[in-house]
């Protein structure tokens, strides 16, 4: 059950805020001797690893389109129904992030701007080793495409039967995801990493998942390709006071416990009683609950914290940097001014954090494990790249060529330099050319 720790001095902050951690060297071993085998042998290696770790048999990673349409037809209409609200939202609120482009005359007849372009190739990666986290496939295709990524390539793990889950083949043809792959852990990750014959490369990798995932996306920016952040084990703080409803919060923390055996779930309070009250909660829920001995993993790598003011909470926040924060305390102006990291926050008693999992708008692809101090979540931003652009007229040139000139000089750059003296010397030569575009 959740240990509670009452009044920790700050000397002991860092240490009861540890995560569980995943046994680093192994994990690297089993990495890289899944990427070399995938760089030599490709779709065979993929199907080796399938067979192995999931316990499969496949002749080929890729779902053929009929299969995805056969499958997709076999959710049923409630779900579909859900499905549909939740795609709406989402593409609502990232259709929302798109940004004007961005024009500025920096002196006269120097003209600079920036516009985002799609990321052509992007891999999106779907959890589907506990269970098949379908929403995830809305959260990171409906940005894509409105970003206008060309091509999207979807991997996750095959069922028993080598199928992937009726849900995941819906949301993937909604979303137009065409290539969509059989294939999880390490295995799908290098493949879209290399390329295989089936599995196309990619530039970007994205998606939450494992420890295994989690280590395979850092050895893929080895190799050249972008991630979008450490996107692993899911955790969820909850700072609350007596105006929260204690049901409320153990249905909170199990909902993230139940993730996985390595996910952490914290409550911080300043209200004494309130720990004992949400104990009693979570003891009769985790007896019904279906994934109960993964939650009660999750439940003893976590804690209660009882502090002696909301300050002490902010502070306590700040440093943990957590996934998903929920705030059901009366001090919540306070808190959310003095918070600067956190990956998404959930206020008052009845906002869920399964409300950002599914069908809010928000994006539920965040960073985990204190990497929100420095990453945002997935948003439309990361599917793109900005590009700069600028054109200098003559009178450009004359604003700032003197300037450019003397840096490179100063640089020892005389190449740099003479680029700017061609031009301005081609100018002192026509002193009278027209300046249209200055006026
Ligand atoms: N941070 C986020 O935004 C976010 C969002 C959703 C889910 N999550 C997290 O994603 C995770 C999903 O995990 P999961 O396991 O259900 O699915 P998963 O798809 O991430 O991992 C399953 C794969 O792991 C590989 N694997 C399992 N055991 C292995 C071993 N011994 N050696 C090598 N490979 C092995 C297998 O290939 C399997 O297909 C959970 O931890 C959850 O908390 C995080
Ligand atoms: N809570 C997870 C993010 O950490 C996302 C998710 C998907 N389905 C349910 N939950
Ligand atoms: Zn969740």
């Amino acid at each position: 059950m959740m240990q509670l720790i009452a009044y920790p001095p700050r000397s002991e902050w860092s240490e009861l805020l540890k995560r569980p951690a995943a046994s680093a060297q192994s994990l690297e071993r089993a990495v890289e001797e899944v990427f070399t085998a995938v760089r030599e042998n490709g779709d065979q290696a993929v199907c080796d690893f399938t067979r192995q770790f999931d316990g499969v048999s496949l002749e080929s990673p890729v779902l053929p389109e009929t299969e995805i349409s056969r499958l997709a037809e076999l959710v049923p209409g409630h779900l579909r129904d859900a499905i549909d609200l939740a795609y709406e939202n989402i593409r609502q609120f990232h259709e929302a992030q798109k940004t004007p482009a961005v024009r500025v005359q920096t002196r006269p007849g120097v003209d600079c701007w920036q516009e985002k372009k799609p990321i052509d190739k992007v891999g999106i990666y779907i959890p589907g080793g506990t269970a098949p986290l379908f929403s995830t496939v809305l959260m990171l295709a409906i940005p894509a495409a409105i970003a206008g990524c060309r091509e999207v390539v979807l991997c996750s793990p095959p069922d028993q039967a080598g199928n992937l889950h009726p849900a995941i083949c819906y949301a993937a043809r909604k979303c137009g995801v065409r290539t969509v792959c059989r294939a999880g852990g390490i295995q799908a990750i290098a493949a879209m990493t290399y390329g295989t014959r089936e599995i196309p490369a990619v530039y970007k990798i994205f998606g939450p998942g494992n420890q295994y995932v989690t280590q395979a996306k850092q050895r893929a920016v080895r190799e050249g390709v972008a991630i979008d952040m450490p996107a692993g084990p899911s955790e969820v703080l909850v700072a609350a006071d007596d105006s929260a409803n204690p049901a409320y919060i153990a249905a909170d923390l199990l909902s993230q416990a139940e993730h996985g055996r390595d996910s952490q779930v914290l409550l911080l309070t300043d209200d004494a009683e309130l720990p004992g009250a949400v104990r009693r909660e979570l003891e009769t829920m985790l007896r019904e609950l279906p994934r109960r001995e993964i939650a009660s993993d999750a439940i003893d790598n976590s804690r209660m914290i009882l502090l002696e003011s909301s300050g002490e909470i902010a502070e306590m926040i700040n440093q943990y940097a957590p996934e998903h924060l929920i705030i059901c305390h009366r001090q919540e102006e306070f808190l959310l001014r003095e918070i600067r990291n956190a990956g998404s926050v959930f206020l008052g008693n009845l906002t869920p954090e399964s409300a950002g999992d599914y069908a809010s708008g928000t994006n539920h692809t965040l960073p985990t494990n204190g990497y929100a101090r420095q990453y945002s979540g997935v948003n439309l931003d990361s599917f793109t790249k900005a590009i700069t652009y600028q054109r200098l007229s003559d009178r450009g040139v004359r604003e700032i060529g003197p300037a450019i000139i003397t840096m490179a000089e100063a640089e020892g750059l005389s190449a740099h330099a003479l680029a700017m003296k061609l031009r301005v010397a081609d100018l002192h030569e026509i002193p009278n050319k027209k300046e249209k575009e200055d006026a």
